[in-house]
């Protein structure tokens, strides 16, 4: 691995003070379930969302979902089939929920990216895969300008699928069957800041039924 430089510490140190913040933060709420604990911080709570907040998303998505390029820049070669689509951030209710994802984390929302939607339908998938931005590629100084590192991922799923559509952590060894409202979130990092390899996971593909998501990622800086 390529030297960091002396501005990819810095977003490291960021990630450590950032992460022990948000860490102590959900490990005092009681709504919150630590997965697992070692290889990873894995967390869920049930119902984060309503069934009627995740039925209007769905609809939301359905307006705006494209399928997703299979070059994806933030995800390398990583390949990814389903449709995805960013929420309207002047619409007050995804203002609500960016908020309320914010105060889970203890963050600040202009750290969080939009609110983005996927649709799996029938044998789509985003196979394994991290979030975080590799260092070494040409993408990265315009994402060190863009609010560095993704730190945290939160997702929320927002229907059951009939069959398929868990989300797999090969490294860890636990998949997670969507469910409606359920929410997840995941430290990016290693306590130093640096990536973690054992946040590997996957969308499995969806064999019958659609899949609805949405992702909100935290960067370790202020995002644009
Ligand atoms: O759909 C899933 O279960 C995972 C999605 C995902 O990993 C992503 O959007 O980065
Ligand atoms: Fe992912």
């Amino acid at each position: 691995m390529a030297r960091l430089s002396r501005i990819d510490m810095e977003n490291q140190q960021e990630i450590a003070a950032m992460n022990r913040h948000v860490l102590t933060r959900l490990r005092g709420d009681a709504s919150v379930q630590q997965l697992v604990n070692e290889e990873l911080q894995l967390f869920g709570i049930a119902e984060f969302f309503s069934i009627e907040e995740c039925d209007r998303l769905r609809t939301f998505i359905d307006k705006v979902a494209r399928p997703s390029p299979v070059f994806n820049v933030d995800f390398g070669r990583a390949a990814r089939t389903s449709y995805s689509g960013d929420m309207n951030t002047d619409d007050p209710f995804i203002r609500m929920l960016h908020r309320r994802m914010d105060d889970l984390l203890g963050v600040d929302g202009s750290f969080g990216e939009t609110l983005q939607g996927q649709r799996y339908e029938p044998g789509q998938e985003f196979k394994a895969h991290h979030d975080w931005f590799d260092v070494n590629e040409d993408y990265w100084q315009g994402e060190v300008a863009a609010g560095g590192q993704r730190a945290w991922t939160l997702m929320v799923y927002l229907n059951e699928v009939e069959d398929g559509g868990a989300t797999h952590f090969p490294r860890a060894n636990i998949s997670i069957p969507p469910q409606t409202g359920t929410l997840v979130a995941w430290n990016n990092a290693l306590d130093d800041g640096s990536p973690n390899a054992a946040t590997l996971h996957a969308g499995t593909p969806v064999n019958a039924g659609v899949k609805y998501v949405v992702t909100r990622w935290y960067r370790s800086r202020k995002w644009y």
